[in-house]
């Protein structure tokens, strides 16, 4: 189990702060609310830790170790898994085929034995079938296997990719508006999934617009604005700091 943690980072964009000095936890176990109105910086937070961006000052810690200068695939291969706030699925490949490709950082077989087919890679992509029908199943969506993705409906998708990230056997798992254009039956049915995947001792951070959705989910929330943390705490005390009031209202 592993804790995320932001000591203090920054991130300016032609000498203009996206992010400034924002620090917060993550926990094993947890699910962890980052909330803010539109241009908060919470997208630049996501690609910071997942190194799609690099922080112009300021740490960033994966348990023990220091990821401040890994680049994305170390990252993943530490376990830092995310979905997209737009989803990016394989349209035409089926939704088995989309669930295995998440499970790439596991193959051991390599290209060379893929492209003369040998024994060895026929069981291994049998292997990955059956952990794939094992996540389709947790998302009640095992008749759906052979669809093409890309005919599904935006919740199904928006399922998808979560087994995707699941697949990685992640140790913490960051959440880009997981639930964005969902109705709340379709919201909530996620809602219970995320649970489960946090009591198996994922770290999760939630990034999320809807608050009603973040509130009922989080103990623990951290809301941007501007660049700047400007509350922490329960549901009950961050809903009713007159600062985050301010900031939603005032846009
Ligand atoms: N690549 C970039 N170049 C320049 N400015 C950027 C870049 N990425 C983000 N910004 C700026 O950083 C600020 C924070 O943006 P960010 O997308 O992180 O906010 P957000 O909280 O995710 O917003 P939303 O909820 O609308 O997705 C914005 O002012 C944005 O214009």
């Amino acid at each position: 189990m592993k804790a995320l943690r932001l000591e203090n980072i920054q991130r300016s964009f032609g000498g203009l702060p996206a992010v400034d000095g924002v620090s917060l936890t993550a926990p094993p176990g947890r699910i962890t609310g980052l909330i803010g109105p539109n241009g908060a910086g919470k997208t630049t937070v996501v690609n910071l830790i997942t190194g799609l961006l690099k922080v112009t000052s300021g740490r960033i810690m994966v348990g023990e170790d220091d990821m401040t200068e890994a680049e994305a695939p170390v990252l993943a291969r530490a376990g830092v898994a995310r979905t997209f706030q737009n989803i990016r699925l394989i349209g035409d490949a089926t939704v088995l085929e989309n669930v295995v490709s998440g499970f790439h950082r596991h193959e051991k077989v390599g290209m060379v034995a893929n492209l003369i087919g040998l024994p060895a890679m026929f069981r291994e992509r049998r292997e990955l079938e059956e952990r794939a029908y094992v996540l389709l199943e947790r998302f009640g969506m095992t008749d759906l296997a052979r669809h093409p993705a890309g005919s599904l409906s935006y919740g199904h998708q928006r399922r998808i990719e979560m087994m995707r990230a699941l697949a990685m056997d992640p140790k913490v798992l960051l959440l880009d508006e997981p639930v964005a254009g969902m109705n709340d039956a379709e919201a909530y049915s996620l809602a219970d999934i995320f649970r489960g995947v946090a009591d198996q001792g994922v770290s999760i951070l939630l990034i999320e617009h809807n608050m009603r959705f973040v509130m009922s989910l989080c103990e623990h929330l951290y809301v941007l604005a501007s660049g700047r943390l400007i509350s922490e705490g329960g549901p009950d005390h961050v809903a009713n700091d007159p600062k985050v009031i301010q900031a939603y209202l005032g846009g």
